[in-house]
């Protein structure tokens, strides 16, 4: 079975926890990849080389890989350029994801000049493409992306406030290929109704690694009611 099937109506945790967040550390990530694959996800999202090697030596689950890198202050930081790619293909992932918003890249080029070259280059690697929109869903299954997610719906200037389960209907209806849910599915029941919308597979993040965003939801919850 490939791992795009081995997906199919699954769960998967994105362990992330960037340099300023309390738990970066490679480790820590592995742990949570474990804590993950023993609650029953059936793949893990990561950022960075580093992670991703912790990662692999706590599960066997097909991993998604990124490499978040911000170039000055540039808005796409998200596998921007070819060489966080490369890094990715160098080390080895199931599935390598990337903005693929319409907005031009650090480097200057379009999504469409990015991911032709990078196809050209890694013609038999998975790409799965970060859109805001189901514009840019559609942009990116022409350019030949092999899975499309919500990931950055209300991320981009011009989708501020749109629901990634909205974007997720819009986009199952006009793309053929597998459409994730990702980005603020922060509940079972979104999960749940991802699936049923026609998601591929779902995505969880913070809800499930963040526990300062977490514990953040309860004492926000509790304030000012003693
Ligand atoms: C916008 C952005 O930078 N998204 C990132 C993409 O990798 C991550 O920070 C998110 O945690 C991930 O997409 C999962 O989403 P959520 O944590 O909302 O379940």
């Amino acid at each position: 079975m490939d791992s795009l099937e081995m997906l199919k109506g699954r769960l998967i945790v994105s362990c992330q926890a960037l340099e300023d967040e309390p738990l970066h550390d490679p480790y820590i990530m592995g742990k949570m990849a474990l804590a993950a694959k023993i609650g029953g996800a059936a793949g893990i999202r990561a950022n960075t080389v580093k992670d991703i090697r912790a990662i692999k030596k706590e599960v066997d689950l097909p991993i998604i890989g990124i490499v978040k890198k911000n170039y000055g202050d540039h808005p796409v930081f998200i596998t921007p350029t070819f060489k966080e790619v490369s890094e990715l293909v160098e080390e080895g992932v199931d599935v390598i994801a990337f903005d693929a918003t319409g907005r031009k890249r650090p480097d200057g080029k379009t999504f469409a000049d990015f991911f032709g070259e990078v196809k050209a280059s890694f013609p038999d690697q998975l790409f799965m493409a970060d859109c805001s929109s189901a514009d840019e869903a559609v942009e990116a299954e022409r350019a030949g992306v092999d899975i499309v997610a919500t990931t950055l719906v209300g991320y981009t200037p011009y989708t501020e406030g749109h629901l990634p389960l909205d974007a997720l209907e819009e986009t199952v209806s006009r793309v053929s290929v597998p459409v994730i849910a990702e980005g603020n599915i922060d509940t079972p029941d979104k999960a749940r109704e991802a699936l049923r919308i026609g998601a591929h597979a779902v995505v969880v993040g913070g809800a499930i690694t963040r526990p300062q965003l977490i514990t953040k939801k309860f004492a926000d919850a509790m304030d000012g009611q003693a």
